[in-house]
């Protein structure tokens, strides 16, 4: 992925931003759930208050009155009634608290997810096409997938673990100050040992986060590159070799991931034994201290019991400190990719193309794919060529020529690098995106189909397109027969079940798709090269009825397909080398003719009719 400022964003600025983009949205759920989780914060350490009053009441026989939280008072001979009855209140509120919390955190944590996968999955179908190309959609697919879902930990564990632990911790250190602050002080000095124990792990844990995540990446693509290559495995035997490739991911993603689970794991029984140094040390004065009669029975059993919970609050904040640091780097990631604004962008003050006919004119165009200070050589140099309304233009030359790239130009896939392409006399750029590409049909080799229904398939591009419009296209594009002969009809859903059309079909789908755009510009690439003779007369017919007061710009192999052609350009390397009409390219006796001369099946000299 390539790197942005996201990417190294320090935490602050991080927070700033969870805080800006996701959680100022839900400003009320999150400051309920942050009161929630103090409340049961601080009931969780009220309940081990309960233990003082509880030991000395019950046990030690005393006679004085026993006061609650200074908020109840009661005699002593009602303690067996009071003290179960107080503890079993606090703990009734600490779990509706803690109930509250936990449904309001599992709500907001989720939103968040499905909100952050939508905005990176519209900064990708939004992305430049050649960034999509040079990255693997594993990356997209792991980010939306795993990388959402490790911020909500991250945030749950944050709002949620944090202030509640935090708060246990808080209002134990108080009370235990209350009950002895010597005592405290003991206990206060394993903080920083605490801490270092937190910085060492959290260090580990993002390393391994780091890891883990790029080896998820490969993980997808690998996944998405098998299925894809799935007819190429099987022919070539090599479902083994993939499965040890895929293995070797696998393997190493674990270590990574085990690294982490070890790292945080191992956090929690450090930072518990840090805890329990600080118990043998509490032990230690507190029996000297009780020795002297400076402290009773309960307010000894109060404050272990307080301790415990301080060393299990300190253990929840130590593993935090480990899920924060992967979320932490997972949001890192995150925003790094939401943050590739694409290089093709609507200008400010873009301009409306309004319906109708268009011409299209290529003005000294040059391309290059990578900027030539990366080394980029020009793909296109200095093309020239212009298609009326009307007209069909034929671009034709050897593999490699670039006439996909010259296509590629029109609806702005990739930004000319010099000259400039207009329609109607104004740069492409000036013009509304979405006008631009709403004057724009295009029928490809390898027609895509989603996994909808046929109808809904032919109406893509118009979404509100009727049932008599989308038939209608597709009797222009002779698809209706076949259609009609499906088991639902229009309703037959294709797509992955698609994969049963003929070639043919699909591309008669593809061309009834571009009738019900209706489009005044229509980009054919080589439409019917793939197809048998029966199958590509139809597609031929019904691409001619397309055709017809469009401006088409179509590229051929096959010179059969450009005879009728107004005019033809045969592009190599990059240039135009020569332009004209079919017969006058024959006549010509270059490129053009040679070409046509290999095509012809009997080997003789071109003429008309042969290579018809
Ligand atoms: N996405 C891309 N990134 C970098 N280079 C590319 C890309 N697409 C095409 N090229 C290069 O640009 C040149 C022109 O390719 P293009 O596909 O336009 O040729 P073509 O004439 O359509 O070829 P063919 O007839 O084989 O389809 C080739 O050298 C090709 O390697």
């Amino acid at each position: 992925m390539t790197t942005t400022a996201a990417e190294t964003m320090p935490l602050r600025a991080l927070l700033a931003r969870i805080w800006r983009d996701y959680l100022s949205r839900h400003k009320g759920s999150l400051v309920l759930s942050i009161l929630l989780a103090a409340v049961t914060g601080l009931l969780t350490a009220a309940l081990l208050k309960l233990l003082e009053p509880a030991v000395n009441g019950l046990f030690l026989g005393g006679t004085a009155p026993i006061s609650l939280f200074g908020l109840v008072e009661f005699p002593a001979s009602k303690a067996i009634l009071w003290i179960p009855a107080a503890i079993l209140a606090v703990a009734v509120a600490r779990t509706l608290a803690a109930i509250g919390q936990a449904a309001l955190v599992n709500r907001l944590g989720h939103t968040i997810v499905g909100d952050i996968q939508v905005r990176l999955f519209g900064a990708m179908i939004r992305a430049d096409l050649a960034r999509l190309r040079s990255q693997h959609s594993g990356g997209f697919v792991s980010s939306v997938l795993f990388d959402a879902n490790l911020v909500r930990e991250a945030f749950t564990s944050g709002v949620v673990t944090y202030t509640q632990n935090l708060l246990t911790l808080i209002a134990v250190l108080i009370y235990m100050g209350f009950i002895d602050w010597q005592l405290t002080m003991v206990v206060l000095l394993g903080v920083p040992m605490v801490a270092l124990v937190l910085r060492r792990f959290g260090r580990k844990t993002r390393k391994a986060a780091v890891g883990a995540m790029t080896e998820t990446e490969n993980l997808s693509t690998a996944l998405m590159e098998n299925l894809d290559g799935v007819r190429l495995i099987k022919i070539e035997n090599r479902e083994a070799a993939e499965e040890a490739r895929v293995g070797e991911v696998v393997a190493r993603r674990q270590r990574h991931v085990i690294k982490g689970a070890n790292a945080r794991a191992f956090a929690g029984p450090s930072s518990d034994l840090v805890a329990y140094i600080v118990v043998a040390a509490v032990m230690a004065y507190a029996g000297w201290r009780a020795q002297s009669g400076e402290m009773t029975v309960g307010g000894f059993a109060a404050f272990i019991g307080m301790l415990l919970a301080a060393g299990q609050a300190l253990r929840q904040v130590t593993n935090l400190a480990t899920v924060m640091a992967e979320g932490f780097t997972a949001a890192r990631r995150l925003f790094g990719a939401l943050d590739i604004e694409p290089e093709i962008r609507e200008a400010p003050d873009a301009a409306p193309l309004a319906a109708g006919p268009v011409e299209v004119v290529l003005d000294r165009v040059s391309f290059a794919y990578a900027p030539a200070a990366d080394g980029g050589a020009p793909t296109l140099d200095q093309v020239s060529l212009r298609v009326a309304p009307g007209e069909t233009v034929a671009l034709v030359g050897p593999s490699g020529g670039g006439k996909s790239t010259i296509l590629s130009l029109l609806p702005r896939f990739y930004d000319v690098t010099g000259g400039a392409v207009t329609l109607n006399g104004r740069d492409l750029r000036d013009l509304r995106l979405h006008d631009l590409r709403e004057h724009i049909a295009l029928v490809t080799q390898e027609p895509f189909l989603f996994d909808d229904t046929i109808a809904n398939n032919i109406a893509y591009g118009r979404p509100g397109a009727t049932q008599d419009q989308i038939e209608a296209a597709a009797r222009s594009a002779a698809a209706h027969d076949f259609i009609t002969a499906l088991p639902q009809g229009y309703d037959t859903r294709a797509g992955e079940a698609g994969l049963r059309l003929s070639g043919g079909q699909r591309q008669r789908i593809a061309i009834a798709r571009a009738f019900v755009k209706d489009a005044p510009i229509l980009l054919l690439d080589e439409a019917t090269s793939a197809l048998d003779t029966e199958s590509e007369a139809l597609v031929q017919a019904a691409l001619e009825r397309l055709m017809q007061g469009r401006a088409t710009l179509m590229i051929a192999h096959r010179l059969s397909t450009v005879k009728n052609a107004n005019r033809i350009y045969v592009i190599e390397a990059g240039r135009v080398v020569e332009e004209g009409s079919h017969d006058a390219l024959v006549a010509k006796g270059g490129l053009y003719a040679r070409l046509a001369r290999q095509q012809s099946l009997d080997g003789a000299p071109v003429n008309v009719e042969t290579v018809a």
